[in-house]
């Protein structure tokens, strides 16, 4: 038997980092929502027990490091499953971009064998098993709209926000999410993104208040090591997005845009220069 799941990226309309923990990860509070920008896993049980993974994509690793093959072996770990599987990946999100491509790869692979195996493992257990993948995984279990805090793990949904176009676009750089929380400065934050004015936007529906409350304390970060993207936050904005913000620890800059005329212009001009672009909906 063959099954299809489907692994859409995420953006960050919102991301704040509290502290540094003693375990070496930083405190979050993020409003996560997901994309219709997807990866497509093909899940088939072998005869064997093994697992084996393959992609169309030469990027990314095809063996234990890669996260779907995380999941698997540890979903077969946890629930003594003596069976094997084979895994396509059929990537479609950019790699090392802030839209956690990986991470959504793993928790479709635990949503996928939950299915192909049988297994009734209920959604919250899913999430702990994700958590131990990665801080984004849990999310990317559930989907939806969420306010993600702890290192990612802990969520709370709440409603999506309105249907609007996202653009995104991503330079020809790979910037590592562990470098980039690395060089922040935590406790030397001027500022930060209001998360209650997020979620108080975002449940009035307010397409413009969303827009105005974007604020991701990495993004300083990045910009400062990678200038490019400075350069095309501001070529978003010039060519008419209503809201841009760099996705998680970037590189990806996303730009919300609610007219679809406007939508032409933003995509050629960003062509241009930026080879990666995307436009797409929100998944409401
Ligand atoms: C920044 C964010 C925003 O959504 O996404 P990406 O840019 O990666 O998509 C996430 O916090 C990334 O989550 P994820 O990519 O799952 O991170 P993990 O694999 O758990 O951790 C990678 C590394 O990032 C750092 N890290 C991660 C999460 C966190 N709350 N604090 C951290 O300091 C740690 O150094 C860790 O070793
Ligand atoms: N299934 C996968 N898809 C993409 N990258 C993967 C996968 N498994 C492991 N990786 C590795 O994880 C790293 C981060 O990838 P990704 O999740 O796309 O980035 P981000 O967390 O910035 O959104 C990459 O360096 C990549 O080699």
């Amino acid at each position: 038997m063959k099954i299809y799941e489907k692994a859409p990226a995420k953006i960050n309309l919102m991301l704040d980092v509290m502290r540094k923990r003693e375990d070496g990860f930083h405190e979050v509070e993020m409003i996560m929502t997901m994309v219709d920008l997807a990866d497509r896993l093909e899940l088939e049980e072998l005869p064997r027990d093994t697992i084996i993974i393959s992609s169309q994509a030469g990027y990314i690793p095809l063996d234990e490091k890669n996260l779907a093959f995380q999941a698997a072996r540890l979903i077969k770990e946890r629930y003594d499953v003596r069976k094997g599987v084979y895994i396509h990946l059929d990537k479609k999100i950019p790699v090392a971009a802030g839209l956690a491509g990986g991470s959504s790869d793993a928790a479709a692979a635990l949503r996928g064998l939950n299915r192909l195996w049988q297994l009734n493992i209920p959604e919250d257990e899913l999430c702990r098993l994700g958590a131990e993948l990665g801080s984004d995984v849990p999310f990317c279990v559930t989907g939806g709209t969420a306010i993600a805090r702890g290192r990612g793990e802990k969520l709370e949904q709440i409603s999506n926000p309105p249907q609007c176009w996202v653009v995104l676009a991503k330079p020809p750089i790979n910037v590592s999410t562990a470098d980039v929380y690395g060089k922040l400065r935590a406790n030397e934050l001027k500022s930060h993104p209001s998360t209650q004015d997020m979620v108080s936007a975002i449940e009035r529906g307010s397409f413009s208040d969303i827009c105005a409350g974007l604020g991701n304390v990495l993004e300083n970060v990045t910009l400062d090591l990678y200038p490019e993207v400075l350069q095309l936050k501001e070529s978003m904005q010039k060519l008419g997005a209503d809201g841009v913000l760099m996705s998680g620890s970037g590189p990806t800059v996303f730009g919300l845009v609610s007219k679809e005329a406007k939508l032409p212009r933003i995509y050629n001009g960003l062509r241009g220069f930026c080879k990666e672009v995307y436009v797409v909906r929100m998944l409401t």
